[in-house]
């Protein structure tokens, strides 16, 4: 192994130990109640309600088993992304995003402003794509842009044709996930970001020590599933003792986990949790998130039936389309500042009640 480009070297902060536990205690949920021949039995509903919603409290994380998803789907989803990741870079350049297409494929995105060490391809599984233009509030300018589907390999082009034959339809949707999402949470929604991520093979570090690097972050959106392969590396900070733990690879699982979205929906009670990939140094690793995201216009708030005077609103609204593009806008460079977060619109009233009582306390 080489030296690395700097871009590449997260600060020393942001770096992962490398002693990691892998922790059996991240839930593992049986979705089976939901498909049940028989048909859904109410108490067994109730309570994998309940243990989903002690997941999301506990860990903003669980896997799910049993969700209904047909293997062969994702089989032949990761067969696509290997074949599109396997071309020569010239190819995959030739449906690359840049300012004016808002998806494709790319490598250089930022975390923390530091370039991650990955590839992705992404689509979203709607007819458009509908992003603000810049973050100032008062631009109301929306571009319209759409999928940029390669010409190989041949399993992307059918989708592209699928996709075709879609037009006219008020909703498109392609990808595994689609058909797991129940109707009733698809309404409210406009845009699915479905990301295919690959090779993120082994970067080396200027630091001799330090043997992998990976991206540590939190998902801006509501939520996001995500197939990962057998080589594993996803690891989520408890948020009991901020340890790092590794999500075990289980065939056939999918990985949920809490977004910011939620968070502020829920006015904390679910939080978003901080997670990262660790890269290995041996083998490719791939995997499939699936973004799932509100509609660009969405007003984004704690919900009304979840506040009261008792427990009012932690957060201000924020608009979700110029929050996105505010951070698109810097994922892609190595800036100084820090990227926009949900807790700048923390409202203020609250933190100065706090820090009035801290220093009262204090005194
Ligand atoms: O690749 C993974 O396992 C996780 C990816 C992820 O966390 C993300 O893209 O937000
Ligand atoms: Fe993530």
């Amino acid at each position: 192994m080489g030296e690395a480009d700097e871009a590449f070297v997260q600060a020393l902060g942001h770096r992962p130990k490398l002693s990691i536990t892998e922790d059996e205690g991240i839930p593992l949920i049986d979705l089976s109640p939901l498909s049940s021949p028989n048909g859904a039995n109410t108490k067994h509903i109730d309570d994998l309600v309940v243990e989903i919603g002690n997941a999301c409290k506990t860990w903003g994380f669980f896997q799910v088993i049993n969700h209904g998803v047909p293997l062969e789907k994702r089989q032949k989803v990761e067969d696509a992304m290997r074949k599109f990741f396997a071309q020569p870079l010239e190819e995959k350049r030739k449906v690359r995003k840049d300012e004016k297409k808002a998806v494709g494929y790319y490598d250089n995105e930022h975390t923390k402003n530091v370039r991650d060490w990955k590839e992705v391809f992404d689509f979203v599984a709607d007819k458009r794509i509908l992003m603000a233009a810049s973050h100032e509030p008062e631009d109301k300018e929306v571009p319209e842009t759409f999928n940029q589907w390669p010409d190989y390999p041949p399993e992307l082009s059918r989708w592209r044709e699928k996709r075709k034959v879609r037009r006219d339809e008020k909703e498109g949707g392609v990808g595994i996930m689609t058909p797991s999402i129940p109707k009733n949470v698809r309404d409210w929604k406009e845009v699915f970001d479905f990301v295919v991520k690959s090779p993120c093979l082994m970067p080396a570090s200027s630091d001799p020590e330090d043997k992998e690097i990976a991206e540590t972050h939190k998902d801006a959106g509501a939520l996001t599933v995500l197939a990962q392969d057998d080589v594993g590396g996803l690891e989520v900070k408890r948020k009991s003792d901020g340890e790092w733990v590794r999500v075990k690879p289980t065939p056939d699982a999918y990985i949920i986990n809490v977004g910011d979205i939620i968070q502020v929906w829920s006015n904390d009670a679910y939080e978003s949790v901080e997670h990262r990939v660790m890269v290995n140094s041996e083998k490719e690793r791939f995997s499939i998130p699936f973004f799932f995201f509100p509609s660009h216009y969405t007003m984004v708030k704690p919900l009304d039936e979840l506040t009261n005077e008792q427990n009012p609103a932690k957060y201000r609204a924020y608009s979700w389309g110029k929050f996105l593009t505010t951070r698109k806008g810097s994922n892609f460079k190595k800036l100084d500042v820090e990227n926009v977060q949900i807790y700048h619109f923390r409202v203020q009233e609250l933190a100065d009640k706090l820090e009035r009582a801290l220093s009262i306390n204090s005194k």
